[in-house]
């Protein structure tokens, strides 16, 4: 598991199109936003959605939400006007759509001085190449595309995600390598939160950070299965008392429940304390 200042369980598409959403959010318990330019604004609507939301971006208050900007891809006719447009904006990420290789990153880093980059993973070969993506020195988290993904693989729906574990498994890797953030993909089925709440604990049990969301009803699922639960965190607590008092008696090991506790399970430990404790300065239950 990975600690970062923040908690990402939670991460909302905001179409930049909506205005209603985009006030809307301000007030919801998501911990980060991304503001989408790409798949969620037609291409009619696009240079007025960008407009708006950098706009509305300036003037805006989301609290302690972090703020990611989802720019089309330079191989588009907005790609590049979007990312002028957020230059020195109130964000703290921009996010690159159908990233394959470190090249495509180097090109946004090139004209987007400063800021951190992020990216969506969401075709075959970013998947193949998710080492190098991983690397990137202005990389700092990375998302994954599973409509897309699943396009290209020409992949069925299946609430196991089988077809999607190769490449689930192959970025999560990379991120955890390299210390990245890594969030799940989408649950499309808004409506369906037991088919949410199952993709969560999956997305939980892998190693994600959080899951991206399209709809706020989606929200309270995320949040729940990708914090600490209060037995994690009272194991936790148990764990490093008794591996203090071992440590205290000159051993290395200590039992908790019947089951061994070393070094290694302390770091775990020490990461589920630091992140319920960050969940909890963030205000979103
Ligand atoms: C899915 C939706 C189109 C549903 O919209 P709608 O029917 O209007 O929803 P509701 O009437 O239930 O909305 C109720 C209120 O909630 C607000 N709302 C809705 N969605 C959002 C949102 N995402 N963020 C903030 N607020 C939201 C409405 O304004 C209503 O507010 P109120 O007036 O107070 O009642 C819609 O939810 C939507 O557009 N979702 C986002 C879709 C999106 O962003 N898609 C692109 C990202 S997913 C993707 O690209 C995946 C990836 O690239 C891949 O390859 O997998
Ligand atoms: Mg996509």
């Amino acid at each position: 598991m990975q600690t970062h200042a923040r908690p990402y369980r939670s991460v909302l598409y905001i179409p930049g199109s909506k205005a209603r959403a985009l006030e809307k959010a301000q007030t919801l318990p998501t911990d980060a936003i991304i503001f989408d330019l790409e798949d969620a604004v037609t291409p009619e609507e696009k240079p007025a959605a960008r407009a708006l939301l950098a706009q509305t971006l300036s003037e805006a208050d989301y609290g302690a939400r972090a703020r990611i900007v989802r720019i089309n891809g330079f191989d588009t006719p907005w790609g590049r006007d979007d990312a002028a447009a957020f230059v020195g904006a109130k964000v703290d990420a921009i996010l690159i759509p159908k990233v394959s290789t470190a090249a495509d990153l180097q090109a946004v880093a090139d004209v987007i001085p400063g800021l951190p980059l992020w990216a969506m993973l969401e075709t075959a070969l970013g998947m193949l190449n998710a080492a190098e993506i991983a690397a990137h020195p202005r990389l700092q988290g990375m998302v994954m595309g599973t409509n897309d993904l699943a396009k290209e693989l020409g992949s069925r729906f299946r609430p196991d995600r089988l077809a999607l574990q190769a490449g689930l498994g192959l970025c999560l890797l990379a991120a955890r390598a390299h210390s990245r953030i890594i969030i799940d993909g989408v649950y499309n089925a808004f409506k369906d939160a037991e088919g949410l709440r199952v993709e969560c604990d999956q997305g939980r049990d892998m190693g994600f950070d959080g899951k991206t969301l399209i709809h706020p009803d989606q929200l309270a699922v995320a949040n729940a299965a990708f914090a600490p639960s209060e037995a994690e965190v009272d194991l936790a607590r148990r764990q490093i008392a008794a591996f203090d008092e071992a440590q205290a008696a000159g051993l290395g090991v200590a039992v908790v429940d019947g089951k061994i506790v070393e070094n290694l399970h302390i770091v775990t430990a020490r990461q589920t304390l630091a992140k319920a404790g960050a969940i909890a300065a963030m205000g979103n239950s």
